[in-house]
């Protein structure tokens, strides 16, 4: 079905699957696809470049359950809930398994810009709230994604949150980040504070969370392209890459993927409070070089 074109790009609405629908997205300048099912970015491809997101081939593109690849929004907390201590509820959050709504789409000469909403009413016991997400998905040269969080009920409400993007690159073992080893960082794996540190390698299993928001570039030499984050309004970088070993018992990452991304997620991992009717941003902007 389509959505919406002029002489600069177009977008189309296609089911995939029962209940998983995707926009895709032409324009001169990039390509894209975003999956209404968790109102995630699958892919963002400049004109001429490889993609800038990672998707994996074996990913679920189930109801209930997380699409593993592109910029999963993992809101309204991060990681397991701190009141939920066997993590019954799951990691993340439920925003990666709602299913999104098309509020508006613009298409300039620079790009296209989307914009999504999803509402919900006491989704779960962690969080008895009414709330709305909203998303400004810019797709050209650049990206750009805004979300937008707004506390519809009469009580204040705490989140964490990231937008966990699954960067593409030639090798994990090959590419440099910078700012990185400038932050100190807790490491998940070990449950240690450590101060900043040189990184050498960047294969996993690796799951860090850099108490810093400063720019970072990941260069990859190899493919010859710099991928420049901007975050704003997030306190944290979280650096993940499973490994091996733990990617073999993910049956949704395909075989060798592992070696395929590096996830950086712009993260508020610190309870932050949206009192109510008041509305929150987290930004990231990306360009490529
Ligand atoms: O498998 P998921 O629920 O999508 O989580 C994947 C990963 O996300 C983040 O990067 C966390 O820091 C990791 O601890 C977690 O393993």
């Amino acid at each position: 079905m389509l959505l919406s074109k002029n002489e600069c790009g177009q977008v189309h609405q296609k089911k995939l699957l029962q209940g998983i629908s995707v926009l895709e997205v032409a324009h001169n300048n990039a390509k894209a696809k975003i999956s209404l099912y968790g109102g995630q970015v699958l892919s963002w491809q400049p004109t001429g470049e490889k993609d800038v997101f990672w998707l994996s081939k074996t990913s679920d593109f189930e109801q209930g359950k997380a699409i593993r690849g592109g910029i999963p929004l993992c809101w309204p907390w991060f990681g397991s809930h701190p009141n939920d201590v066997e993590n019954k509820m799951g990691n993340h959050g439920f925003a990666r398994t709602q299913q999104w709504q098309v509020d508006n789409i613009e298409i300039s000469e620079e790009g296209i810009e989307i914009c999504l909403y999803w509402q919900g009413v006491n989704m779960s016991d962690l969080w008895p709230f009414s709330s709305e997400l909203k998303q400004v998905i810019f797709i050209g040269q650049s990206f750009k994604q805004v979300l937008q969080m707004t506390n519809l009920s009469d009580q204040d409400a705490y989140y964490t949150g990231a937008l966990h993007s699954y960067f593409s690159v030639s090798s994990p073992t090959t590419i440099k980040m910078t700012a990185l080893d400038q932050a100190p960082f807790y490491d998940k794996l070990t449950d240690q504070l450590h101060e900043p540190q040189s990184l050498e390698s960047f294969s996993g299993p690796v799951d860090r969370i850099y108490d810093t928001n400063q720019i970072v570039k990941i260069i990859d030499a190899q493919w010859q392209r710099t991928i420049e984050l901007n975050a704003s309004n997030t306190n944290q970088w979280v650096f993940w890459n499973p490994g091996t070993e733990l990617a073999n018992a993910m049956a949704d990452v395909h075989t060798h993927g592992e070696e395929e991304f590096v996830c950086l997620e712009a993260a508020n991992t610190q309870m932050q409070r949206l009192a109510w009717t008041d509305c929150h941003h987290g930004t990231s902007h990306l360009n490529w070089s």
